[in-house]
């Protein structure tokens, strides 16, 4: 497992994706742990490429220069234009195996459970995101929170790779996911809808160390 693999993952959702990014990276930078902070940009399917692709742009050209990790969820493609550090696939994306050949950088794969673990560890995942861990309002149609005790159970199966949980992650439940085996948690709703994200970041970062 790397060591500096970056523990806490901020999803941008619809609501002011930039300004939240700013914050994240500021709070990051607040803490001295910018290596800990990893950016992933997500857009709604509607969102068109072009409008994705400049979004993108706009995101990595904040995180770069403070070494703040910076992966495209979904759109390898975006990734790839835009000189990102990698992308996140999950089942209705491209397979891992097809997303390693053409992404040399960080390859996230979403996983529920140790089989389809191994498999994507197996075709080349750097990383693995497990959940849901608790219910989440953000995306609709997920199967039943797997809790603490199933997530630790996918990273027992791949000790070598870091394993990010995701779904109805707070700084409040933070700590039980971790210390039933994920590396890290990465969130949308507990940054993005929050009043302060730079403060709900540094509450985050603090329940990680
Ligand atoms: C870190 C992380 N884990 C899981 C996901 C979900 O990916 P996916 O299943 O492809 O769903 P969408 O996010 O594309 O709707 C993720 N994005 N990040
Ligand atoms: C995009 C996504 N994927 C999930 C999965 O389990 O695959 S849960 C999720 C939404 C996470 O948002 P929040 O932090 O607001 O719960
Ligand atoms: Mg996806």
């Amino acid at each position: 497992m790397d060591p500096v693999f970056p523990r806490l993952h901020v999803i941008t959702g619809a609501r002011r994706p930039v300004e939240v990014v700013t914050a994240a990276v500021a709070a990051s930078l607040r803490l001295g742990v910018p290596d800990q902070l990893a950016i992933q940009v997500r857009v709604e399917d509607d969102i068109t490429d072009r409008a994705a692709f400049l979004l993108a742009a706009e995101i990595l050209e904040i995180c770069r220069p403070q070494n703040v990790l910076c992966l495209v969820n979904d759109r390898l493609h975006i990734a790839l234009a835009v000189g990102a550090d990698g992308g996140h696939v999950g089942a209705d994306d491209l397979p891992v195996a097809a997303a390693r050949k053409i992404m040399g950088g960080v390859v996230g794969a979403t996983c529920r459970d140790p089989e389809s673990a191994r498999a994507a560890v197996a075709d080349g995942a750097t990383y693995l995101g497990v959940g849901p861990a608790y219910l989440t309002a953000t995306k609709p149609g997920l199967p039943a929170p797997l809790g603490p005790a199933a997530v630790g159970a996918v990273a027992a199966a791949v000790p070598r790779t870091p394993v990010i949980a995701i779904g109805g992650v707070t700084a409040g439940n933070a700590g039980e996911l971790i210390r039933a085996g994920a590396i890290g948690i990465a969130v949308v709703g507990a940054v993005s809808e929050a009043a302060d994200p730079g403060a709900a970041t540094e509450r985050l970062l603090k329940a990680l160390s």
